[in-house]
């Protein structure tokens, strides 16, 4: 297993001290008659990963998305080291969050280097067009990203794929690329949806490691994740998203010893764990989960 280097904070945002980074209040997020999140609370603290789990469907993205500003909720407010952010997805970047999509988002076509270099526009003067078009002014002005970009592809370790195209690396880098290029962006506040979805159980475990990382050099995070193994070695307090509302939060023995979380999701106790026998015991929780997620019908 190999440990990611050091990476040293570039701005003041990932190395601020002490205090609550994240506040979210009441958020509410509703579509036409569906309310897909309904008034959950969620602090992250300087130094924290937190985990935020759920079974499919139970609101954990469209959250994310009411934080970075993808979505305006429908009540309730976000807050970023004791400012209201703003709605507009740039300027939430622009004050310390970045993220990762679940579904990957990478610029195909351009190569890693530059993926990483596109994540620097909110901390250069040098705008979102100019990076992409890639004109004189650009390259100029980019040199000390470019610096940085190679310290954050050290990090991660893909430097060594710096001029590869994105839409050639394996699954598991291009995973990595998203976060190097989310990292990009000097956040003090990292989301991830779902960093290891696709990967074998090495790749998780050297992206267990990255998030580790990312946080000894001043980043708090705050992840979605259906690995439990992954979540639970990792994250300082879990919450428990159910049908849209908080269910449960806390340490992770806490959350894994609740009743309310294993009926919900992680799967009933293996004393009550229906058989081959049993046919007409419904699936629960983590079980029914994995059947949805795979398309699996009864
Ligand atoms: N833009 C949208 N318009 C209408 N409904 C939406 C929209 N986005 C999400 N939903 C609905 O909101 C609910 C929550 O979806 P969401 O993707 O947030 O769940 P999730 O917990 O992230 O699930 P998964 O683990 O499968 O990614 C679902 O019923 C989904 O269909």
């Amino acid at each position: 297993m190999t440990t990611p280097p050091t990476l040293a904070p570039a701005t003041d945002n990932a190395a601020a001290g002490d205090g609550t980074v994240l506040q979210a209040d009441g958020v509410t997020m509703r579509f036409g008659g569906l309310t897909a999140v309904r008034g959950v609370d969620l602090t992250v603290n300087t130094g924290e990963i937190v985990g935020l789990i759920g079974p499919n469907g139970a609101g954990k993205t469209t959250f994310f998305n009411c934080l970075t500003g993808l979505y305006v909720p429908t009540e309730g407010t976000v807050s970023y080291r004791g400012t209201r952010l703003s709605r507009k997805p740039h300027l939430v970047t622009q004050a310390g969050i970045a993220r990762t999509f679940q579904n990957i988002r990478l610029f195909a076509n351009m190569t890693v280097l530059e993926n990483v270099l596109v994540g620097r526009h909110t901390r250069t003067k040098e705008g979102l067009w100019s990076a992409l078009l890639r004109g004189p002014g650009f390259k100029k002005a980019e040199r000390g990203s470019e610096e940085r970009a190679m310290e954050l592809l050290e990090f991660t370790g893909l430097a060594h794929k710096r001029d590869h195209l994105a839409r050639n690396l394996p699954y598991g880098e291009q995973r990595k690329l998203e976060i190097a290029r989310a990292l990009a962006s000097e956040p003090g506040l990292l989301l991830l949806d779902e960093p290891t979805a696709g990967m074998n159980p090495q790749e998780t475990r050297a992206t267990q490691d990255l998030v580790l990382a990312i946080r000894a050099q001043g980043t708090a995070v705050l992840v979605i994740e259906h690995d439990m193994r992954f979540i639970f070695n990792l994250c300082d307090r879990v919450a428990v998203l159910v049908q849209g509302q908080k269910l449960v939060e806390g340490t992770a023995d806490v959350v894994q010893a609740d009743e309310r979380v294993i009926a919900a999701y992680l799967g009933t106790p293996v004393d009550d764990t229906p058989t081959a026998a049993d046919p007409d015991t419904p699936a629960t929780g983590a079980a029914a989960a994995e059947s949805a997620e795979s398309g699996d019908t009864p």
